[in-house]
């Protein structure tokens, strides 16, 4: 088109760093800042389809957030020439799907303190979203997204003895198409693998509750769980309060954490500020 997009005029496309049937998302540079981007271009929805209505919630929700350390920062939304756009918070670290799969490539695993470290995190950003009277509805692993963070940088004081700066990794809530309100809820179903039995039910009536129950899903993952079931028995068998087999051994009061966020019934899943007390994820490092 003869007359530049604000898209092309504001912004030098690096490269594509996703795709999906919603559209693409890719790593850009802001001409006028310098600073990188994550911008998902999508096809503008039908006006007054259900797509839209996702597409207006994913703004209104970063709108309404504000900026949080364990939620992708919001920047800016537009449409034009039938395309809707997203400008995010660029995270240089991948998404947590990513980190897993690179683990399991290498045959590492998650240790049980980086697990407390994600589940900690992931609380706080939790906790910040129903603070604010909403729910994720889609919680796992391919939305959970990775900042490395140069601890120097950000002038903390923790440095490696030899004085090096040692490499923090921030985990980071993104992709807020399915936040709604969780009084008067809209509820458009996250990924089935992770959602809880209740929510498949129609009951709304705890729904940070099925946040809580995703994110324990995702910590599995994270520990070296088998890839989660769509249907079936299996993930029936997963919502009935017993953990799936671990290729890791996890110490008792971590393994019982796990299991009540993974609790059949929501009331006993403890919510994401009590998660940011808990003893278990408080605690240094023992070993
Ligand atoms: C596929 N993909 C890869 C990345 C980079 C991870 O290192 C990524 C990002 C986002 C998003 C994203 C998700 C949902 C809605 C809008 C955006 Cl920009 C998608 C991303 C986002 O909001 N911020 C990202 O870094």
């Amino acid at each position: 088109a003869f007359m530049l997009s604000r898209y092309e005029s504001e912004f030098l496309e690096i490269e594509c760093i996703g795709v999906g049937e919603f559209g693409a998302v890719y790593k850009c540079v802001k001409r006028l800042d310098g600073c990188l981007y994550a911008i998902k271009r999508s096809r503008r929805p039908l006006a007054g389809s259900a797509n839209e209505q996702l597409a207006l919630k994913e703004v209104y929700a970063h709108a309404v957030l504000g900026h949080h350390p364990h939620v992708v920062r919001y920047y800016s939304a537009w449409a034009e020439d039938d395309h809707m756009i997203i400008q995010n918070e660029y995270c240089d670290g991948g998404s947590l799907s990513d980190a897993i799969v690179k683990r399991e490539v290498k045959g590492e695993l998650f240790t049980e303190a980086e697990l407390k470290d994600l589940l900690l995190q992931v609380s706080m950003g939790l906790k910040y979203i129903h603070s604010s009277g909403l729910v994720h509805l889609d919680i796992k692993p391919s939305n959970i997204f990775i900042c490395h963070r140069l601890s120097t940088i950000e002038g903390e004081s923790e440095e490696e003895d030899d004085g090096s700066p040692s490499a923090r990794v921030i985990y980071k809530i993104g992709d807020l198409g399915h936040v709604t309100s969780s009084s008067s809820p809209q509820v458009e179903e996250g990924d089935t693998r992770f959602l809880a039995s209740e929510v498949l039910h129609e009951n709304y009536s705890y729904l940070p509750k099925a946040d809580i129950f995703a994110l324990g899903l995702t910590v599995l993952l994270a520990a070296g769980a088998s890839p989660l079931p769509l249907n079936g028995d299996q993930w029936h068998s997963l919502r009935e309060g017993r953990l799936p087999k671990l290729p890791q051994e996890l110490s008792p009061p971590f393994r019982c954490l796990l299991q009540l966020l993974l609790d059949p019934d929501p009331t006993k899943r403890p919510s994401a500020r009590e998660l940011c007390k808990h003893t278990v994820l408080r605690e240094k490092r023992t070993e």
